[in-house]
């Protein structure tokens, strides 16, 4: 059994990675698929007239700031459309997929952060009125009557806090959480480009293996949001997970080459 993340950014296919996990899914693999949605939350925001703003942890980490306006679009694009353009696709190759957020039947629990501290122009500041939070508790139960009903669940990135309050997750820790708690042979974490890379942008420079041991080291190459997966791919692997793949979901047969060992594997 593996989780698959599949991003939001721009530039996936997700046709071809759909073709793929309904091939496999048919096979009899059974699959938990997480995503992202970033680029629809941007465009609803800018459509909107509430546009994105990102802000920087004094530890370096970049997010969404997520007041209840953005919070709204995050649910519009992560639990609606980009949820519902997965589910339709999977749907239309025979597989049959079940779309549903964190926030749903508990699946995830988190800790709101409502208060935020930030750095800006070099000077640390707090925000209030944030909607983001931190994973908890993954309710399996949930998660295995999908599984064993013969279901693909596919997970849009949002939480319910312990007061019932929906919550922006990052999406590559939301997977690394059920892929733990699932006790998942694998994690992959797909988005466009072909895995960590020693001088991004620049394609050629993958770096293919890393052992888990020394994950540490590779931070610094990792700017922005790619920071983000390679801590979830050390929280995967902390509680259990065999192997974390960061692989490239604008390829055809993106999960078979990822499952392969093309992108970058940390083991
Ligand atoms: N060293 C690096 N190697 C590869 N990508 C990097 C690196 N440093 C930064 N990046 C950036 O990380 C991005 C991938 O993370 P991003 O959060 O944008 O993807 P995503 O998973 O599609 O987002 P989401 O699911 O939250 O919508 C790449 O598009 C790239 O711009």
């Amino acid at each position: 059994m593996y989780v698959i993340k599949v991003g939001g950014s721009a530039g996936n296919n997700y046709d071809a990675l759909c073709d793929d996990l309904a091939a496999r899914f048919a096979q009899g693999e059974r699959v938990v698929l997480v995503h992202g949605g970033s680029d629809e939350t941007n465009r609803l925001g800018e459509a909107l007239g509430h546009p994105p703003r990102f802000v920087t942890s004094p530890s370096g980490y970049t997010s969404r700031y997520t007041d209840r306006r953005t919070l709204e679009f995050f649910m519009m694009a992560t639990g609606g459309l980009v949820n519902k353009a997965l589910v339709e696709r999977l749907q239309a190759r025979g597989c049959n997929a079940f779309g549903l957020s964190g926030l749903d039947g508990r699946l995830l629990t988190g800790k709101r952060k409502a208060t935020i501290r930030i750095v800006e122009q070099g000077r640390q500041r707090m925000l209030r009125d944030d909607w983001t939070g931190t994973i908890e508790q993954v309710n399996t139960t949930l998660l295995r009557m999908l599984l064993e009903a013969n279901y693909l669940p596919v997970v849009a990135p949002l939480a319910c806090s312990e007061a019932g309050e929906a919550l922006n997750v990052d999406g590559d820790r939301a997977a690394a959480a059920l892929a733990a708690a699932l006790n998942a042979d694998a994690l992959l974490l797909l988005s466009n480009v072909p895995g960590l890379l020693r001088n991004f942008p620049d394609e050629t420079s993958l770096i293919s293996n890393i052992p888990q041991a020394e994950l540490e080291d590779y931070l610094p190459f990792a700017e922005g949001r790619m920071k983000k997966k390679v801590l979830g791919a050390q929280e995967a692997l902390i509680a259990g997970v065999k192997r974390v793949i960061l692989g490239d979901a604008r390829r055809s047969g993106c999960i078979s080459a990822a499952l392969a060992g093309a992108g970058t594997v940390i083991a």
